[in-house]
């Protein structure tokens, strides 16, 4: 299905850009997949309508833009009530509301994905390429027969999509052909929701309840709930904050890694770690960066006692301005940062931690 057509070389990390071809059709209207928690719709949700409103909207003279929320009681119409007012773009919410929808499982959401576009006949599926988005997309664009396209960084055209491959190695340029509706995760780092777009309407779109009548109960019960673990709230979030302080295998235990826990807290940032530092168990899974974890493209990353192997890079590879601090001058985390210093991090992190004045 996918045709690599021509290469074209890309600096400076040595990347290289494919055009494939998947398929095409004309008018655009957007179904966004919409995560909530607390009463609010999550960030990137607001990336994925943001990725819906400026790019598929390319050329076609009209996109509406739907976003869809499910769940059930006070979360979900607060979360609703913060959708309807969250983005200018969007053209309505809808609400699908029942008990069987009351947590965020993959199979009843994409039986519900699957029902709505019955109904719909959305060009579009759009999701973020959080754990849920890359749950319930793939599940949902199987019911409908489709090839989904996965963590899209850019959109040049209704169905033309650029996404990373090889670790991040190499960007690839996909034209989708295939029937409507085209399905997409996309990287919420390459949406950014500008504040100025975000809170700016000053009428709430309209909202719909979805009619669950027909839902079918057989993805009901594949799966169970257990429970919900969230990240301290008090702590910058991984995946939108500004400021990324990441350690790695040199911190050596849990303990040590307080280090970082105290400079992400002076500066107000978030804290990050190389999966060798998560499998030696000095911090959770959640807060690994990387090819197998979160993706991050903050203003400023810092990195101590990180390598810099090529996972690890295509987690973080974008952020705006990349620090490393390394013992070894010839470690490859050097070779993408902005600025480098060759030193223990026993000795920096204690002298950035006296010398650095506190985040107000
Ligand atoms: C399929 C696959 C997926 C993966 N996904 C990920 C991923 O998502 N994220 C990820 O991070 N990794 C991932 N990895 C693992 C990755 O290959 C590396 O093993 C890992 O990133 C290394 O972590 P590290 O840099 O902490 O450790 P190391 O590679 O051991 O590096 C430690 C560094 O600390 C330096 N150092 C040691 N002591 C000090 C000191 N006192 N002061 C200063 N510097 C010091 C050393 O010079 C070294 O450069 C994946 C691997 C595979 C195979």
């Amino acid at each position: 299905m996918t045709v690599v057509m021509n290469f074209l070389k890309r600096s400076p990390f040595n990347k290289y850009r494919f055009l494939s071809v998947i398929s095409s059709s004309r008018c655009a209207s957007t179904l966004v997949l919409g995560e909530h928690e607390n009463g609010h719709m999550k960030q990137s949700s607001l990336s994925a309508i943001e990725a819906a409103s400026r790019a598929i909207g390319v050329g076609e003279e009209e996109n509406s833009i739907s976003v869809l929320l499910a769940g059930s009681g006070e979360s979900l119409q607060k979360a609703v009530s913060h959708a309807a007012m969250s983005h200018p773009s969007i053209s309505q919410v809808l609400v699908a509301d029942s008990d069987k929808l009351a947590h965020p499982l993959a199979e009843p959401w994409a039986a519900l994905v699957h029902l709505i576009q019955q109904s719909g006949g959305y060009s579009h599926i759009i999701a973020a390429s959080s754990s849920f988005g890359k749950n319930v997309l793939p599940r949902a664009a199987s019911l409908l027969d489709v090839s989904p396209i996965t963590d899209v960084i850019d959109i040049s055209g209704p169905k033309l999509f650029v996404r990373p491959i090889y670790a991040g190695n190499a960007l690839c340029t996909v034209r989708y052909t295939g029937v409507n509706p085209c399905m997409l995760t996309i990287r919420s780092t390459s949406f950014p929701v500008s504040l100025n777009s975000a809170d700016s309407r000053s009428e709430a779109a309209p909202i719909s309840q979805v009619d669950l009548s027909t839902f079918s109960e057989d993805s009901v019960g594949k799966s169970r709930y257990v429970n919900h673990t969230s990240q301290d709230t008090e702590r910058a979030d991984l995946g939108s904050a500004r400021v990324v302080i990441t350690g790695g295998r040199a911190l050596k235990s849990a303990e040590n890694f307080q280090l970082i826990e105290k400079l992400a807290a002076k500066l107000g940032g978030a804290v990050g770690a190389t999966r060798a530092a998560v499998d030696a168990g000095f911090v959770p899974n959640e807060l690994q960066v990387g090819q197998t974890g979160k993706i991050v493209a903050p203003e400023l990353y810092m990195a101590f006692g990180v390598s810099g192997a090529i996972q690890h890079l295509a987690g973080m590879r974008d952020s705006k301005v990349i620090v490393a601090v390394n013992k070894d001058a010839d470690a490859p985390i050097f070779q993408v940062a902005d600025y480098g210093l060759v030193a223990d991090i026993f000795e920096a992190i204690p002298e950035l931690l006296e010398k650095l004045p506190s985040k107000k």
